[in-house]
């Protein structure tokens, strides 16, 4: 039998379940994600550590959990809430249920909620702090929730990075599950060498990069940029990740002395914040951010417009970049910068998720354009 759960928010508002997952309570900026699907991509993806993820979409959980749609090694989401988990999951894939999973990452996690109501009071407040309860003791889970805070000023990239620089060489997923029986395919044969901060980094940009020929070096968010250049690397790639940008004075100074070197660099969601700061623009929180895997994101040079995949509380602000920023993709639900490139040197980044996990795939061609610059410079 499930045990009662309770959601409140740090405005006071209430809300009761039951509980699906570990046992106990959890704090973290609650936001909401509109993917229909993917739940467990998002659940182990870096960036959402200390948020507490709300599902729009009501029915979490159909088709179970495996050891493979991960995008890092464990669950950072700091807690799940859905509208309702279905009694049965089905899929070839699967191996565990989402519930089993939960409890087995030891994710705090509430079912049988009104998300809507919660989306609504999340869009017109803001994101805001709350507390995942297993029980019924409403002021403590409040007092909880108040004790979180604000995701402003929270340097979390350092937390989640790896201790030490390791080798990527896997590339990218494909059905039919090949011959030796793994979905990923080892690549053996790069062109370039690719240096990748890991600020909390996802998995399918790894895979995209090695995919594209790219042997990959992933350092510890604090490397400097002395050693990162003493790897003799092509290009620099600048990692997703979860907190506020600007408190990353390290990687941002880092940043700078990479520019200096005119190598090309990419940079993706935080790594996107931390090229705008480090060319010497501002970001600034949003109210509710950008989180699913149907946001129309428009190409500014091409007139495309992009479905993307998207998970970010702050932006880049437009008004504070310098004259050699250029705007080449915007939001077309709020207007907010989602992409950027240096007009005097090749370095360019992307607010979204061009490696989708969990999402489309309408913006993968920005890592082909990072192929075709390392191109560019290796062969200049
Ligand atoms: N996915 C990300 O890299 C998120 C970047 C940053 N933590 C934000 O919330 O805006």
């Amino acid at each position: 039998m499930s045990k009662p759960a309770i959601l409140v928010l740090a405005d006071g508002s209430v809300f009761h379940g039951k509980s699906i997952g570990y046992d106990g309570f959890t704090i973290g900026e609650v936001v909401f994600n509109t993917a229909m699907t993917g739940y467990q991509e998002i659940l182990t993806d870096p960036s959402y550590h200390h948020q507490i993820v709300t599902l729009t979409y009501p029915h979490i959980g159909n088709t179970g959990a495996n050891d493979e749609d991960t995008e890092s090694r464990s669950v950072y989401a700091a807690g799940l809430i859905i509208r309702d988990l279905p009694l049965l999951h089905s899929n070839f894939r699967s191996n565990i249920s989402l519930q089993d999973y939960l409890i087995k990452n030891k994710t705090v996690a509430i079912a049988d909620i009104d998300t809507r109501r919660l989306t609504r009071i999340l869009r017109d407040k803001g994101a805001q702090a709350g507390c995942i309860y297993v029980g019924t003791d409403e002021a403590k889970a409040l007092e909880l929730a108040k004790s979180f805070g604000s995701m402003a000023g929270q340097d979390l990239a350092q937390r989640v990075t790896c201790n030490e620089l390791y080798q990527w060489t896997e590339g990218e997923w494909h059905l039919p599950v090949s011959n030796n029986g793994k979905a990923y395919e080892t690549q053996n044969q790069p062109e370039f060498h690719v240096v990748a901060y890991d600020f909390g980094v996802k998995h399918n940009i790894l895979r995209m990069l090695a995919e594209r020929g790219c042997r990959l070096t992933v350092v510890p968010a604090k490397t400097s940029a002395e050693a990162v250049l003493a790897l003799n690397p092509d290009g620099i790639f600048l990692s997703n990740g979860p907190g506020d940008p600007e408190p990353c004075d390290y990687a941002i100074s880092a940043i700078q002395k990479l520019l200096a070197t005119k190598k090309p660099i990419f940079g993706i969601c935080l790594g996107h914040q931390l090229l705008g700061l480090a060319a010497g623009g501002k970001t600034k929180k949003m109210t509710f951010g950008h989180h699913g895997a149907n946001h129309p994101v428009q190409d500014l040079d091409s007139q495309k417009v992009l479905i993307t995949s998207q998970n970010h509380g702050f932006e880049v602000d437009e008004a504070s970049l310098p004259a050699n920023v250029r705007v080449t993709h915007r939001s077309l639900f709020d207007g907010t910068v989602q992409g950027i490139e240096l007009t005097d040197q090749s370095a360019f980044s992307f607010q979204g998720h061009p490696e989708a996990s969990p999402g489309p795939n309408d913006v993968a061609y920005l890592f082909d354009r990072f192929i075709t610059e390392l191109r560019k410079a290796k062969t200049a």
